[in-house]
This record gives C-alpha cells, sequence and structure tokens, in this order.
C-alpha cells in the first residue's frame, strides 16, 4: 500500500469518527432540551451555519432577528449561539443573570494569543480574573491616572492638527492619521513611548483577530477540537503571530526592567506608564503574583483597545457630521465660543462642550466599534422568558442592531445628536440597555474614562481649526457610509476630505 493510500484511508477514517463523535453529541445533548428559544432550521452536522453567509455578522444576526425574535437559538457546529437583540433580553443577560453569564468562551484565539486567557477580555471568570480586573479598574484605568497623562495627548492631538494644516486646501486622509494618532497615545500611556514596531505590532493583532476572531472551524467543534485543530493552519498561524507579538512585549517589559537610572530620554516625565505600574505589583506579595505574561497580557489588551475603539468612533463622528453639515456647524460654534480666541484646545474646557458629547453619544449608537460585544458564555444551564438557555452557550449580543431599532430610537436611522440634549440622562454606562456601546454588568468595558478624553479632543480640534470639505466634488449627502467588520467596526472607506484653516494652529 503506498503512502498516497495511507493518507486517504486515515482522511476517510478521521472524518467518519467526527461525523460519529458529533452525531452521539447531538443526540445526547437535544434528548433532554424540548424548549429553546426559537431559530431558523439547523442542519445535520453545520447546524445554521449557512445562514450566517453573505452580509457582515451583525447584520445577518439582525436580519435573521427581525424573523425569530430577540431571543434566538442558532446553532453554529455543536455549539447552541444565544442571539440577543432587545434592551430587555440585554438587561436579562448582563444585569438579572450577569453572575451566571460573565464568562467568556474558551476560543482557540484566545488561547495562543492572551497567554492562555489570562487577559482582561477574553479570560474566564474567576478570582485571577477578579483580581487583575481590580488592579485595572483601581490602578491602571482610574480617573486620576487617566488625568496624569493629559499632557501626551495635549501634544499628539496638537501635532495631528499641525499636519492636517499642512495640507490646507488638499486632500488629507484623515482616517490614517486619526488611528496612527490614537495608537501613538495609547503606546505612550502604556508602554512608555512609542516603539519602532508600534505599527507592525499592531497588524499582527489585525491579523491574528482576522483568523481566529470570527468563527474558527475548531472553536464550533469542541468535542473533536484538537484534530480540528491539527487539520487546520489556524492555530499555526495564529502561533507564528503569537511568537511576533510576543517578542515585542517581552522586549517593552525588558526595556522598562533593564533601565537603570530612570527613564530614557524619549519617555514621559512625571507619569509612570502602565508598564510601570504592573511592574510595581509584580513585587508586590499577592495570592496571584504577576508573571512577565499576566504583564503582556494585560498591556496587549489596553494598548489594542486603547488605540482602537476610539479612533474608530472619531473616525465616524467626523463622517456623521459631514454627511449632516448642520451638526458640524452647531458642533463648531460650540466648540469655536467656548475656546474664543485662546487660540488653541486643550482639556480644561471639554466638559463645557455639551453637544460634542452628544454627538459622541450618536456616534457610538449607530457606529458601536465592537458591534456584537465581546461573547459571553453561561457555565449553568438557565431560563430566559420561559426558554431554555442550555450550559455553555455562546451568548451574542447585538448592540449595533439595538442601537439602530425604531422601536426604542425615534428617526433611528437619522444622525441626531439632539435625541440626547433632550435625554441627557440616556448614558452609556450600562444602565439604558437600548444603550449599550460599552457593554454591561461584571464584563463591562472599563476604558470609558480612558476614551472619553482621546474622542472629545480630537474632535475638538478638527472643528475648532478648520472647516472641511468633501474632495472631487462629492455631495456632503453622496458621502459612502460603507462598514467593514473586523477588530472593530470601521469605515470601508479611509475619510478623506480637504482642511481649510480657521484658527491657525
Ligand atoms: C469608544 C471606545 C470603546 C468602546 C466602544 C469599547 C467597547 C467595549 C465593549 C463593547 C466591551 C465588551 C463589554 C461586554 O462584553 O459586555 C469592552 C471590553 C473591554 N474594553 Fe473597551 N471599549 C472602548 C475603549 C476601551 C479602552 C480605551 C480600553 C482600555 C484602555 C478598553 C478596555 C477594555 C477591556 C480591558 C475590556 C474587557 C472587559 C472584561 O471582559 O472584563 N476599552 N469594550
Amino acid at each position: 500500500m503506498d503512502l498516497q493510500n495511507l493518507i486517504s484511508i486515515f482522511t476517510t477514517f478521521l472524518f467518519l469518527f467526527m461525523l460519529l463523535k458529533i452525531a452521539m453529541k447531538k443526540f445526547s445533548s437535544s434528548k433532554d432540551i424540548t424548549n429553546l428559544p426559537p431559530g431558523p432550521r439547523k442542519l445535520p452536522i453545520i447546524g445554521n451555519m449557512h445562514n450566517l453567509v453573505g452580509s457582515m455578522p451583525h447584520e445577518c444576526l439582525r436580519n435573521l432577528a427581525s424573523k425569530y425574535g430577540p431571543l434566538m437559538h442558532l446553532k453554529l457546529g455543536e455549539v447552541s449561539h444565544i442571539i440577543v437583540t432587545s434592551p430587555e433580553m440585554a438587561q436579562e443577560i448582563m444585569k438579572t443573570q450577569d453572575l451566571n453569564f460573565c464568562d467568556r468562551p474558551n476560543l482557540l484565539f484566545a488561547r495562543v494569543m492572551t497567554y492562555n486567557r489570562t487577559d482582561i477580555a477574553l479570560g474566564p471568570y474567576g478570582d485571577y480574573w477578579r483580581h487583575i480586573r481590580k488592579i485595572c479598574n483601581m490602578e491602571l484605568l482610574t480617573a486620576k491616572r487617566v488625568q496624569s497623562f493629559r499632557h501626551i495627548r495635549e501634544a499628539e492631538v496638537s501635532e495631528l492638527v499641525k499636519a492636517i494644516s499642512q495640507s490646507q486646501g488638499s486632500i488629507f486622509n484623515l482616517s490614517h492619521k486619526i488611528f496612527s494618532t490614537t495608537y501613538g497615545i495609547a503606546a505612550r500611556i502604556v508602554f512608555g513611548k512609542k516603539y519602532s514596531y508600534q505599527e507592525f505590532f499592531i497588524s499582527s493583532i489585525e491579523k491574528a483577530i482576522q483568523i481566529g476572531g470570527g468563527n474558527c472551524i475548531a472553536d464550533l467543534y469542541p468535542s473533536i477540537r484538537v484534530v480540528l485543530e491539527m487539520m487546520s493552519r489556524d492555530k499555526a498561524k495564529l502561533e507564528e503571530l503569537y511568537i511576533k507579538t510576543d517578542k515585542v512585549l517581552q522586549d517593552i517589559i525588558d526595556d522598562h526592567r533593564n533601565r537603570k537610572d530612570g527613564k530614557c530620554e524619549e519617555e514621559e516625565e512625571g507619569s509612570e506608564d502602565l508598564v510601570d505600574v504592573l511592574l510595581k505589583f509584580q513585587q508586590i506579595e499577592s495570592e496571584y503574583p504577576l508573571t512577565d505574561d499576566n504583564i503582556k497580557a494585560i498591556i496587549q489588551d489596553i494598548f489594542t483597545a486603547g488605540g482602537e475603539t476610539s479612533s474608530a468612533v472619531v473616525e465616524w463622528a467626523m463622517a456623521e457630521m459631514i454627511k449632516n453639515p448642520k451638526v458640524m456647524e452647531r458642533a463648531q460654534s460650540e466648540v469655536r465660543r467656548v475656546y474664543g480666541n485662546k487660540g488653541y484646545v486643550d482639556e480644561s474646557e471639554l466638559h463645557q462642550l455639551t453637544y460634542l458629547k452628544c454627538i459622541i453619544k450618536e456616534t457610538l449608537r449607530l457606529h458601536p466599534s465592537v458591534p456584537l460585544l465581546l461573547p459571553r458564555e453561561n457555565r449553568e444551564p438557565c431560563q430566559i422568558k420561559g426558554y431554555q438557555i442550555p450550559s455553555n452557550s455562546r451568548i451574542i449580543i447585538n448592540a449595533w442592531a439595538i442601537g439602530r431599532d425604531p422601536r426604542y430610537w425615534i428617526d433611528a436611522m437619522d444622525f441626531k445628536p439632539e435625541r440626547f440634549v433632550d435625554e441627557y440622562s440616556i448614558d452609556n454606562r450600562g444602565t439604558n440597555f437600548e444603550f449599550i456601546p460599552f457593554g454591561s454588568g461584571r464584563r463591562m468595558c472599563p476604558g470609558i474614562a480612558f476614551a472619553t478624553p482621546n474622542m472629545e479632543l480630537s474632535l475638538a480640534q478638527f472643528l475648532y481649526h478648520f472647516d472641511w470639505k468633501l474632495p472631487n466634488g462629492i455631495k456632503n449627502e453622496e458621502l459612502d457610509m460603507t462598514e467593514l467588520f473586523g477588530m472593530t467596526i470601521r469605515r470601508r472607506n479611509d475619510l478623506c476630505l480637504i482642511p481649510i484653516i480657521h484658527h491657525q494652529p
């Protein structure tokens, strides 16, 4: 028997074995569940995977939910997914039964890229996670700590507006600059300075998310996960990327540790960076002493979330204002009135920009950076509105669809920051479940205080210093708003605008 035959016999055997295992699992798990939430008909082996082909996941899920309701059951491979598409159901998951739903699924991406799930965002709920989340809330992302980085934000954004002013009257790729500036701010805050390999690090994380951020086939068939990981190249590709990003992060830690006489020239005076803070924690005796891997997992989360999410909001907010010139005019007159002849925008008056704050809220309603939040998992079986939810279901909350649902929002598809002027009390801190861009409950985003001045300062400077025009005679209402689903939900096409100086930076 030659090698070719041997391989095909082995593959056929493996395939039959997998089918048998899936069928046995299906038989044993479907016996006792009689009242799952409604959902489309499932096909053997693949379940509802075919229902998700076509449009982007958040759109596809919204379309299915409009047929099957706000609590929907999909079987993807052999895993139950519960899709939540109403404020009432979101509240049930993230408030009423939060403790049961605050786990994260055990995904290949998380195992490989987040130091075996020891980060904050994708780590399993438990004592270690509570410990690092507490460090995050009480030390890393407090209002006081965020305030201590004000000079970094002001310096980076001023550099950005100076660069824009040099393109006065010509086309400027605002998207590129927004992302590089925000990542620059995040790098200086988290790592102490901008490292030359920052771009490479970001693109490696982006690639890893492309491979493992959606549904890796191995994640959908846990009973034969090991075999599928061996057969697909996903794990190997992720491991290659992990080796690269780990080296970058370890270099950063070693750099900090090896500094003998305080900070080197390029680093910040006056404020500790977040690696410094975590290294100090490493010295403290604790039930959970932080290893280097733990620190790398945490700083990777904060750098990535800190750079990506708020950039996407600033980019969408500018696009929406271009599309809605009356909103732009009102925002410009607010910023120009508040900062008057000061000649520059700093953070001291940001709290007075109430209309700008409403613009940011309205942007987060229509364009939440993380449209499906992060997936959750329930440890125990439970009931929601009389439906049975099997244990270890993956819970997807479609914040994007809830924010655009005409049942909860008047003129839901229109960009109207005024709605938040009238209803200023609707906030995004996880108590109004029709507006949950940062999630809610125990797993809610801890980065709001960090993100807010980044977004407000950039937008305020754009509005104060410049008037903006679309290039090539494109009319405002024609601006393309197509989305791209990736690490966050971004614009498919870069936002390229012509700046006209109003106040010279
Ligand atoms: C506009 C900006 C941001 C948006 C829209 C956003 C959104 C989110 C969302 C939707 C989640 C998942 C919540 C859930 O599962 O219920 C999340 C989690 C998280 N975010 Fe943010 N985020 C933003 C900025 C930031 C920033 C600036 C940081 C850090 C500096 C950050 C750090 C995190 C972390 C660590 C988690 C994981 C929380 C956990 O699982 O316990 N985020 N964020």
